[in-house]
């Protein structure tokens, strides 16, 4: 399958996460930070995708404030669901402001290729769930958010993420998500949650609704795995910024080995050939593809 064919997908993205969502088991959503971690991701036998804020921003050389556009969104989104196929749930951050900035960011993110996009009740400049002093929306202001981007969506999921379990607690968090839910949320992310008991505790309250669980490293919730995650009873669970911290960290080394030798020769071990990277972007079934065309378009002009 190359992205060529991927584009003339027969079915809406979030129907097909829809779909998805219905069969047993949790959805593994690793983060996919560009079109080609995409293709990396789905040849590594991933059905879904996540598209992180923290990572697109980092991308871009930001810090994840909420400083980016929903137009940079759509141009990462773009990629990954166009190079992949494959549903993708995408960080859109608070929506990037208010009611109809909420409805015009769905909107776009839906006809750029996602299957479902978040919207957490932050204020700007939001945070890292997994940092302190997080600033929150009351909790109306965020169910009018949430009311806004259903209206706006055609087949997207809308899911509603609770920054709130930090500093009200979790009570409070799951009163905020039921609120969420009743203004149209298809599925719920409850953040930087910090033990298997509140997880428990979390989902015990939304029996049927399909939850969000957030594996992110160097943060507050301590590492589990994906069984575990769906035995609390999980529906999605996403590795947000791995694939760009790899990324990261390879590319430093790689700097300072040039900067070090005059030459990238120690780093060639740890690439990626280039048979290999042509292989992961079906540099061929382009070529082939575009062979193909040429000779149907000059045999019909014969005919
Ligand atoms: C999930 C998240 O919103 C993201 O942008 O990927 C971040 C991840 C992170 O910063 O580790 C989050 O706020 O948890
Ligand atoms: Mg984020």
């Amino acid at each position: 399958m190359s992205y060529l064919s991927d584009l003339v997908q027969r079915e809406p993205a979030g129907r097909r996460l829809r779909e998805r969502l219905q069969q047993p088991g949790i959805l593994r959503l690793p983060g996919a930070h560009n079109g080609l971690a995409a293709l990396q991701a789905r040849e590594a036998g991933f059905q879904g995708l996540y598209l992180s804020g923290a990572a697109m921003s980092a991308s871009m050389g930001l810090p994840d404030l909420g400083i980016m556009t929903a137009a940079d969104v759509a141009f990462f989104v773009r990629q990954v669901a166009g190079a992949s196929g494959l549903p993708v749930v995408v960080d859109a951050d608070t929506g990037f402001g208010e009611a109809l900035n909420v409805m015009a960011t769905v909107a776009a993110l839906e006809t750029a290729g996602a299957a479902a996009v978040h919207i957490e009740d932050q204020i700007l400049p939001k945070k890292c769930g997994h940092l302190s002093d997080k600033r929150l929306a009351s909790p109306g202001d965020m169910a009018a958010k949430v009311g806004a981007a259903v209206r706006a969506r055609r087949d997207i999921l809308v899911i509603a993420r609770t920054d709130a379990a930090a500093s009200e607690g979790l009570e409070a968090a799951i009163a905020r998500a039921r609120l969420y839910l009743e203004a149209g949320a298809d599925a719920i992310f409850p953040e930087a949650l910090t033990s298997a008991e509140m997880f428990r505790a979390f989902a015990d309250a939304f029996p049927g609704v399909p939850l969000l669980a957030n594996m992110t490293e160097f943060g507050r919730t301590p590492p589990f795995t994906a069984a575990e995650f769906e035995s609390f009873g999980y529906a999605m669970v996403i590795w947000p910024v791995s694939s760009l911290r790899v990324a990261a960290k390879a590319q430093e080394e790689l700097y300072a080995a040039i900067a070090r030798d005059g030459a990238a020769t120690a780093m060639l071990p740890r690439m990626q050939t280039r048979a290999e990277l042509y292989e992961t972007i079906g540099y061929f079934d382009y070529e082939a593809l575009d062979g193909l065309i040429a000779r149907s378009t000059i045999s019909k002009s014969r005919q």
